[in-house]
């Protein structure tokens, strides 16, 4: 018997489910599953007629970033006013055009950020200011005392729980004294508010995904008619999912069930609030907006309460990569996670889409060699086009988007390891030093790097490739080497090239003259008649480095009895660096 290693878990030895099939192995755990009700006695799913599934995302939503408020709220330390303002403008320059600023009520910072924007200019004036209160009267005066004198259009935010189990855990009420409440604050709302123009109104029933769904179709159509949704002052209804609790269909069945069921339907902005708690907030809100939703709140990169709020850049991203204008602009995608990460004090993970410092590169051998591919396929189209680079559509697999768009370099789309193989090797030595392997080298070359990658169990760099590369390939005349070419030259004989060959071997000068042969067979011939046979298969010309810096690099393979082998020779010209390659050989071929 195996001893278990984790002496914490347990291997399931249950029975095996009842009616699995026989290659179904697995057995029922000690997990305390059936402590959890099951999620359809807890969610009320309405029963529709559902268009959802067959729509398509063509537009972006109304996008409203909550991270100063409910970002906010959900971190150890919250914003201090320099990192609140950081952020606000950081939206501002992105292109969010309604923005949820804090909740006045609640703290002197978030009440003095209102202020600050009723105080300056840092708001443009077509950016809405959205604040955020409870139901609760003295809250919702404080908030509108927070908002006098600001010139640009405010929403008014009020939310209060509708999920049974807060109606009567947290908050102490039935169905019908929870309605009145909330009326009573949207009362509030209209008597402080009520005549300032710029003013329009935005309500939340919290936990609306756990709230019988006629009765959360009740309180929301009360508000509309409390406060008199007209299309030219729409009311935002706006229904989050504030603990994710089942699969996206029944978030998207229960947004439909409202589009299609609310009143004054054309006065109305259905909003989507959703959170991340089953990891699927970005699905619930795609498929929320199919079914009929117009705006979404959530947060860049998707900090909030627990597991975050639904990220918005993510989002944004995914309309970009299917060739919908996200109208947000992401150009620069590593200022805007540098500046979310000072104001959250929070790291986004590597693998965080899009932005993540992974989310572009590839280690393994066939997505390097796929992508490498897909680059040159890429490039080819364009010039064929006869347009930039960036303009032509992008196909190049394993990259869901142009690292460009968002403005990341290449440079770190292939990195290699262990996993990797012959196309990202020669992707990175060609990108860094313009050398251009052939095939049959990339395929050698590799199982040198496999070897070094295997022996340090590391990353290597291009830097590191090349200096493999050079102890490979590039072999040096050493004091102990037999032969050694003292020097050279080609002179033109009335159009026929003569070569001139000064070889030392074993310390004996010998000088030879070649007529009508190239500099490599004269010296491979030379070399013959010294015992050191040198049969070239093939010579290919590559450099190392750009411009007037670049060096010329000879590659060579050879054949002998044990097989082929292939060396390299660099220098200032193609004729150096093909005589040092033979050369190489040479001493290859007597040792
Ligand atoms: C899902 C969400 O994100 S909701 C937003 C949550 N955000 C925050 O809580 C951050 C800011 N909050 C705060 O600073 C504080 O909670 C305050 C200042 C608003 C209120 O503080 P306190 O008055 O001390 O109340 P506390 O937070 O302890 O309790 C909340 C009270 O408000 C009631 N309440 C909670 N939500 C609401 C609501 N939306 N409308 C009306 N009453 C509410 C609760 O039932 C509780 O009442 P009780 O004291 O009679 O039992
Ligand atoms: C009250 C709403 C908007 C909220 O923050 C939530 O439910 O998560």
């Amino acid at each position: 018997m195996i001893q278990p290693s984790f002496p914490h878990i347990s291997t399931p030895t249950g029975a095996v489910p009842a009616g699995a099939p026989a290659w179904n192995q697995q057995r029922h755990s000690q997990m305390p599953s059936h402590r959890y009700a099951d999620v359809y006695s807890r969610v009320e799913v309405p029963t529709i007629e559902r268009d959802w599934p067959t729509k398509r995302l063509t537009a972006a939503p109304l996008w409203v970033p909550v991270d100063l408020r409910d970002g906010n709220q959900a971190l150890a330390e919250p914003m201090d006013p320099a990192r609140k303002q950081r952020f606000f403008e950081l939206m501002v320059a992105m292109g969010y055009k309604e923005i949820e600023v804090g909740y006045p009520s609640a703290s002197q910072t978030d009440y003095d950020f209102v202020r600050l924007i009723a105080d300056t200019n840092i708001a443009p004036n077509d950016v809405t200011i959205v604040v955020f209160t409870p139901a609760r009267r003295e809250l919702i005066e404080r908030t509108v005392a927070a908002i006098q004198g600001i010139s640009n259009p405010v929403v008014i935010h009020l939310y209060t729980a509708t999920a049974p189990t807060w109606r009567s855990m947290v908050l102490g009420y039935g169905q019908e004294d929870l309605k009145q409440l909330i009326l009573s604050g949207g009362r509030d709302v209209l008597e402080f508010a009520g005549d300032m123009k710029n003013v329009r109104f935005e309500f939340s029933p919290e936990v609306f995904n756990l709230t019988e769904p006629d009765y959360v179709l009740d309180v929301c159509n009360s508000m509309t008619e409390l406060w008199d949704a007209r299309p030219e002052r729409p009311v935002i209804l706006n229904l989050p999912a504030t603990v994710e609790i089942a699969t996206p269909n029944v978030y998207a069945d229960q947004i439909e069930y409202m589009h299609k069921n609310l009143a004054r339907r054309d006065s109305v902005i259905l909003s989507v609030h959703p959170h991340n708690d089953r990891g699927t907030g970005i699905a619930c809100a795609e498929l929320a907006i199919l079914a009929g939703a117009q705006r979404v709140e959530g947060c860049i990169f998707g900090n909030g309460e627990r597991t975050g709020n639904v990220d918005i850049a993510t989002l944004a991203l995914n309309l970009h990569a299917q060739g919908v204008d996200p109208m947000i602009d992401f150009s620069d995608i590593d200022e805007i996670r540098r500046t979310v990460e000072y104001c959250n004090r929070l790291e986004v993970h590597p693998r965080h889409p899009y932005v993540g410092d992974l989310v572009h590169t590839a280690f393994s051998g066939t997505h390097q060699d796929a992508i490498k591919k897909g680059f040159i396929e890429h490039r080819a189209r364009a010039q064929a086009e006869g347009r930039p680079e960036r303009e032509v559509e992008w196909k190049v697999p394993y990259l869901p988007i142009d690292p460009a768009d968002i403005g990341r370099s290449y440079d770190a789309v292939i990195r290699v390891n262990s996993q990797s193989g012959k196309g990202g090797i020669a992707y990175l030595l060609e990108s860094e030093y313009g050398i251009e392997l052939p095939r049959r080298l990339q395929i050698d070359f590799a199982r040198h790097v496999q070897r070094h990658t295997d022996a340090t169990g590391s990353e290597v760099t291009a830097t590191g490739l090349w200096s493999v590369f050079q102890q490979v390939y590039l072999q040096r005349d050493t004091q102990e080497s037999r032969i050694a070419l003292t020097s050279y030259q080609i002179s033109d004989l009335e159009g026929e090239a003569r070569v001139e060959l000064v070889l030392d071997v074993a310390g004996q000068q010998h000088t030879s003259s070649h007529d009508g042969v190239g500099p490599v067979e004269a010296l491979a011939s030379v070399l013959a008649v010294h015992g050191i046979p040198v049969d070239i298969v093939a010579l290919h010309q590559t450099s190392v480095g750009v411009g007037s810096d670049s060096e010329a690099l000879t590659l060579l393979e050879v054949r002998t009895e044990e097989g082929i082998f292939w060396v390299a020779g660099q220098g200032r010209s193609v004729l150096a660096a093909s005589m040092s390659a033979v050369m190489s050989a040479a001493l290859r071929c007597s040792v």
